[in-house]
């Protein structure tokens, strides 16, 4: 069992965290793979996409790369499971719509959604700050297996309006976006690097330990650390 944590919220990291990245890997990342050659040749006009190929050409130095390069790029990254923004801005675009479609629906550890709704119901704010883009963690947590889940979330961060996630900036910028304390924010993540930045911008941290997960055996460091949600004891006192 973990401390008792008295904070106002809760800021939650997807993959390895509220869910599992064998999920991730096996369902999303082919969903989005067979998808890209269409999106970049038959929607390079969208706004989001043309900025994200722009910041894919930018991140690998190759200012006239066409869609098939882009493409072996984006693979690539895929397979190093490279959280990098473009990368996540697409598949955020091609899983949204797969959300919609009914192609796709979430993945939570059985002991998350009793959590969320939990701390929810005693008044704590719950946040996400993932590496998934803001719109695919829309999608996330709109379709899942429980039904819709986002109106128990108050705000979505993402590595675009808040920045890499091993930098302590980022979670300044995100208790600042929110209005909560730093230290009344409790952020749960199983990377340590994470951890570690988000405990520097003067954050509450739990390291969350699945067995199975990529980070289990590497552990959290000097972390508080949890196998699950219902081993965190958290709540908001009034005074
Ligand atoms: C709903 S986002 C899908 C998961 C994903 O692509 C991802 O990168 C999650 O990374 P996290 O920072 O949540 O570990
Ligand atoms: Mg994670």
């Amino acid at each position: 069992m973990t401390p008792y944590y008295d904070v106002d919220a809760v800021v939650l990291d997807i993959e390895g965290t509220t869910s599992a990245t064998g999920f991730v890997v096996d369902v999303l990342y082919p969903y989005a793979r067979s998808r890209f050659a269409a999106l970049l040749t038959e929607r390079a006009d969208d706004p989001e996409v043309a900025r994200a190929v722009a910041q894919v050409r930018e991140l690998t130095g190759e200012p006239d790369a066409d869609a098939v390069q882009v493409e072996k790029t984006l693979d690539a990254w895929l397979d190093e499971d490279r959280k990098a923004t473009p990368l996540k801005t697409l598949q955020g675009v091609i899983w949204s719509e797969g959300f919609a479609r009914g192609d796709l629906v979430s993945h939570f550890y059985d002991d998350v959604v009793p959590a969320l709704r939990a701390w929810h119901a005693a008044g704590l704010r719950l946040y996400v700050y993932s590496s998934g883009s803001v719109a695919a963690q829309r999608a996330w947590f709109s379709s899942t297996p429980e039904g819709d889940l986002l109106p128990l979330v108050s705000g979505l961060y993402d590595t675009e309006n808040a920045g890499p996630k091993q930098e302590p900036e980022s979670y300044r910028r995100i208790a600042s976006a929110t209005g909560v304390e730093p230290g009344r924010l409790l952020f749960l993540s199983d990377r340590p690097g994470e951890l570690d930045a988000a405990r520097a911008a003067g954050w509450r941290t739990v390291g969350i330990r699945r067995p199975g997960e990529p980070y289990y055996e590497q552990g959290v460091g000097d972390h508080a650390q949890a196998g699950a949600f219902d081993q965190i004891t958290v709540a908001r006192s009034t005074s």
